[in-house]
């Protein structure tokens, strides 16, 4: 069942008189419940297009469609209202407040929202039981990214989008954060959306979209997706 329909979607940045096409004429439906690898080496276009489908960014013309609803035509506040309940957000240097412990970081974003889950829950998911009261300075990188991903599905969000998810994490971390994503995915049902410049990583989703110079180059659908834990690079 399609969650997100994006119909020559284009985003156009002006620096002086020059007219940058960061997204251009972007086409691809992603189904519910999927995980989604976006694919592009720098300055591709990927984050917009992420920020975009998360209410982060209006484009500039074309349709965004989400679970039904065009929010290319929201209003400021519908779109804070969507970001809030619909979208969880994971970044690649975690942004976790300092002066809160793992617990109160995702205590904090699932007060935003009703029926959110439990923070102990979210932690416990993520494999951080025992670490709860630690300070993020007090956690390694894949650690914070742990906390960064329970503070996301705390709200009990539809679609979970990652940017850059493992950027900051060395091998073996990014390993097992990539894994979580794509157990969680499959097991929570929630959309999830990974980017990335990194295709080692492409067969672990069951849809890959290649991103080039603003636009779509291919669309790959995998039947069978990978393991993490057979995937080497
Ligand atoms: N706010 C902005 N103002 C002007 N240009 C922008 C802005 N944001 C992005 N761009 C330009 O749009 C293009 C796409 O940028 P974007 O950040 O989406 O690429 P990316 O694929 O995510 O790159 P990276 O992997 O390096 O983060 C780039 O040329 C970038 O310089």
């Amino acid at each position: 069942m399609t969650y997100i329909d994006i119909k020559n979607c284009t985003k156009i940045f002006k620096n002086g008189m020059e007219k940058i096409y960061a997204n251009n004429n972007i086409n691809f439906v992603i189904n519910r419940g999927e995980l989604v690898i976006i694919l592009g080496s720098s300055g591709a276009g990927k984050s917009t297009l992420l920020n975009i489908l998360g209410g982060m960014e209006n484009c500039s013309s074309g349709d965004i469609i989400i679970d039904g609803k065009n929010i290319s035509h929201y209003s400021h506040k519908k779109l804070t209202k969507y970001r809030r309940y619909d979208v969880g957000f994971v970044f690649q240097f975690y942004n976790l407040i300092p002066n809160l412990t793992a617990k109160e970081n995702v205590e904090l974003a699932a007060e935003l929202v009703a029926n959110a889950m439990p923070a102990d829950k979210a932690l416990k998911l993520v494999g951080l039981e025992n670490r709860m009261n630690n300070f993020p300075s007090q956690l390694s990188g894949g650690e914070q990214q742990r906390v960064a991903i329970a503070r996301a599905i705390a709200k009990n969000p539809k679609l979970l989008l990652c940017d850059e998810p493992t950027g900051a994490l060395d091998y073996k971390t990014g390993k097992k954060i990539l894994n979580l994503l794509q157990t969680m995915c499959h097991n929570s049902g929630v959309t999830t959306i990974i980017v990335t410049h990194n295709s080692a990583i492409a067969p672990i989703a069951d849809k890959i979209i290649h991103i080039q110079d603003g636009q779509v180059k291919k669309i790959d659908i995998n039947s069978d997706p990978t393991s993490i834990d057979d995937i080497e690079w």
